[in-house]
């Protein structure tokens, strides 16, 4: 969870109002300090911090409240706005992200200091926009650096990704203008140049920058920046800006670095539109940034829509009705098991996918079990790879447990019995309460419809993810934390579903 401990002590703090017998303008101060002690620990800067806290006092104006409004749920929406206010680059997001249209062929290229995670933050990028469709293609115009290539091609054949690069060519524009004409003839409709990090100074990197553009003429460049250094980003980020016509930020290192916050916020204040963020090493550890879904997040209070956005990446549009009609039906194959398993892999590490559930935060989700639950997916995904089509497509359990069956599947795949011993129980778990999950869940034939602001009250939510916790195969939700993992998440939507989605 991105700045998982800012957000958890600002929500602390909040959450301490409930202990309150009464709220006047001290407690109000006790619970500011806090939250800008934290704020100041993540960094953030220290005029921006004072701006919070007034414009909180304001907002919220004590004296004037009149009797019997809830003054704790006052003070929550002042701090969220605030944090709102902080965080807003001003720009649409939405504006930003590339719009398929037919025949357009989009050149995005990718700038950066030495070491912030441009390379990686290239293929993420493709990868993100290859899930939705698009046909990206990487060229390599770091000719500085000996292994940029070589760790572009790695990242690019991983990601099964298109890429263009030389070792001999030496001058960066003409590498760059290869390449681009290159992958337009072959009609990829998405070219990213990645440049070099040489530099350690902005100047000379926009320097370079200025003359790869004028040999691509970039649709968007995006400025990667290193979330660790903190507000050290407001420089970089307003030389950035004054730099170049349309321009962007993804802010990377943003697990588990203290001092992301100060980045965050510092980028933000010189509303430079922040597109994107880093969240770990892996493909999938990197998330669209939309401020007040962020600020959610934050303050543990999910994100619903972007939950949707992520389950309707990952599973094609045109199979979403057959897909929810098959199982609210209650026709769960293996085959449609397996589909699921493998949405659940593509939708990212599984902490990533609960934080955006209302009431999550990191400390309810045990750690380093993401690891474990994608292994075991894995492992179930290989076991039903070696049914045959009869396997595949039955509903009864009776056929499937045949001791015999049960042997040949464990040699076929390669796993001892007990593994698919236990596959069997998932599906078992999974058949009998998908259905009832989604007949609880009332989701739309389509997800597309749910997207937006997803409101459900709490009855509602707590209900569904009742009813989709034990459509979880026991194993995965054992490595949630089991029942209690997920209760202690039910009662945290009890407590705190009163949300800020939208209007
Ligand atoms: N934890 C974490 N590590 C990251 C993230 N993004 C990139 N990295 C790591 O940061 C290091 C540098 O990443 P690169 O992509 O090589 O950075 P670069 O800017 O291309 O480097 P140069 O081309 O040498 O300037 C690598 O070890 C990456 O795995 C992130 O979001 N989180």
């Amino acid at each position: 969870m991105v700045l998982a401990e800012l957000g958890t002590r600002i929500s602390k703090a909040i959450g301490s109002l409930s202990a309150a017998s009464v709220i006047d303008e001290k407690v109000l101060d006790t619970v500011l300090k806090e939250i800008c002690t934290a704020l100041l620990q993540a960094d953030v800067n220290v005029k921006q911090v004072a701006n919070l806290r007034n414009g909180v006092k304001k907002r919220v104006n004590i004296q004037e409240l009149a009797a019997g409004l809830n003054k704790q749920r006052v003070i929550e929406r002042a701090v969220f706005d605030e944090l709102c206010d902080m965080l807003d680059s001003g720009a649409d997001p939405k504006k930003l992200d590339l719009k398929k249209e037919k025949g357009k062929q989009a050149t995005v290229m990718f700038v950066g200091l030495q070491g912030c995670g441009k390379t990686t933050t290239c293929t993420k990028y493709a990868y993100h926009y290859k899930k939705k469709g698009w046909k990206p293609a990487l060229v390599c115009a770091d000719t500085f650096r000996a292994g940029a290539f070589d760790q572009l091609k790695q990242n690019a054949t991983k990601a099964q990704i298109p890429f263009y690069g030389s070792y001999k060519e030496t001058d960066p524009a003409a590498i760059a203008q290869q390449g681009v004409l290159r992958f337009k003839e072959e009609g990829r409709d998405l070219i990213i140049v990645d440049t070099s990090g040489r530099h350690k100074q902005e100047a000379a990197l926009f320097e370079e920058m200025r003359q790869v553009a004028a040999a691509v003429a970039p649709d968007l460049i995006i400025f990667v920046m290193d979330g660790s250094i903190g507000q050290a980003a407001f420089d970089q980020a307003k030389a950035f800006k004054e730099a170049v016509e349309v321009g962007a930020v993804i802010i990377t290192k943003l697990d588990g670095h203290a001092k992301g916050g100060g980045a965050l916020s510092a980028v933000a204040a010189t509303k430079s539109p922040i597109i994107f963020l880093g969240t770990g090493e892996h493909m999938d550890q990197f998330e669209s940034f939309e401020t007040k879904r962020f600020v959610q997040r934050l303050l543990g209070k999910g994100d619903v829509s972007g939950l949707m956005d992520k389950i309707q990446d990952v599973i094609p549009e045109d199979k979403q009705p057959e897909l929810l009609d098959t199982i609210s039906k209650g026709n769960v194959t293996m085959r449609v098991l397996k589909d699921m398993f493998e949405s659940v892999l593509e939708l990212g590490p599984m902490s990533q996918m609960m934080s955006m559930l209302p009431g999550f935060n990191s400390d309810l989700l045990p750690k380093g079990n993401d690891k474990q639950s994608q292994i075991m997916i894995k492992r179930y995904i290989t076991i039903i790879e070696s049914m045959t089509d009869k396997e595949l497509d039955t509903t009864n359990i009776k056929i499937l447990s045949e001791p015999s069956r049960i042997e040949r599947l464990a040699r076929g795949s390669g796993n001892p019995p007990q593994q698919v011993v236990a596959l069997l129980e998932s599906y078992k778990h999974y058949a009998k309460y998908a259905t009832q999950a989604l007949k609880a869940a009332n989701l739309p034939k389509n997800l597309k419809s749910m997207k937006g602001d997803v409101q459900m009250n709490p009855r509602q939510m707590q209900a569904a993810l009742g009813k989709m916790s034990k459509a979880l195969p026991p194993q995965l939700l054992q490595q949630l934390g089991g029942m209690g993992g997920l209760q202690s998440l039910m009662k945290g939507l009890d407590g705190k579903m009163g949300g800020f989605g939208g209007k």
